[in-house]
């Protein structure tokens, strides 16, 4: 009941979908193997922002990777350590991914790191992939995403991983897979 009253409230889904083109513990952290040689780079700004409200039990977790929020490794990384601390705090029974970025919810993984980069890199890269899609799938938090934004691709896919998909009702907004479109063929997964 308090999840559900936390979402209808103004600081739940209709306060982040009322934005929308412009959108202005001590917890020791036990991050999976795979994120462990990805530490986060202090030097730059963080792409994840979490706010918990522990009297609702509710998390909103604003992607904040300008210009678009694209899925690279540390984008990646980050998110899964940030959904990795707050389903280690019991206390937290939702959580809602949204965007800080205007007009883009997620344009899906990125681009750049897809090519000129060392086997080791692209391995990498598409462990945090995967480990991203396993995370929320398997979240036993109740998961929503508040799509304010486009959301190709892997942008898409986040969003379906959630339990919940909202979207901002505009028409310039657009949301699915266009893989074949770019030419990119999906690998055995
Ligand atoms: C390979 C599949 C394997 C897995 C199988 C599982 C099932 C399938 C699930 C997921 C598959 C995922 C594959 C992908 O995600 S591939 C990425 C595909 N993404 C796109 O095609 C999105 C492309 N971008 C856009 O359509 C637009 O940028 C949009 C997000 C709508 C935003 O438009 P707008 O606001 O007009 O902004 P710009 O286009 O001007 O872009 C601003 C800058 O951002 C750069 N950009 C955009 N997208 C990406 C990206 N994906 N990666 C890296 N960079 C990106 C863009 O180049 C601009 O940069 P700059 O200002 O320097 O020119």
């Amino acid at each position: 009941m308090a999840l559900r009253a936390a979402l209808r409230s103004r600081s739940g889904l209709s306060g982040l979908l009322s934005q929308r083109s412009s959108c202005s513990s001590d917890i020791r952290m036990c991050v999976s193997p795979l994120l462990v040689p990805q530490e986060r780079n202090y030097s730059t700004p963080p792409k994840i922002r979490v706010e918990f409200d522990q009297s609702t039990g509710v998390a909103v977790m604003h992607m904040q990777s300008p210009p678009v929020n694209s899925l690279s490794l540390d984008f990646l990384t980050e998110l899964c350590i940030s959904v990795e601390k707050l389903e280690m705090d019991k206390s937290c029974r939702g959580l809602i991914i949204t965007s800080a970025q205007p007009k883009v919810f997620s344009a899906g993984l990125d681009i750049t790191e897809m090519y000129g980069k060392s086997p080791e890199h692209c391995g990498a890269f598409w462990r945090s992939v995967q480990e991203m899609w396993l995370k929320l799938y398997g979240s036993n938090m109740v998961t929503i995403a508040a799509i304010n934004g486009s959301s190709p691709a892997g942008g898409c896919l986040m969003a379906m991983t959630c339990d919940y998909r909202i979207m901002a009702d505009n028409p310039r907004y657009n949301i699915g897979l266009n893989e074949t479109q770019l030419g990119i063929v999906a690998p055995f997964w």
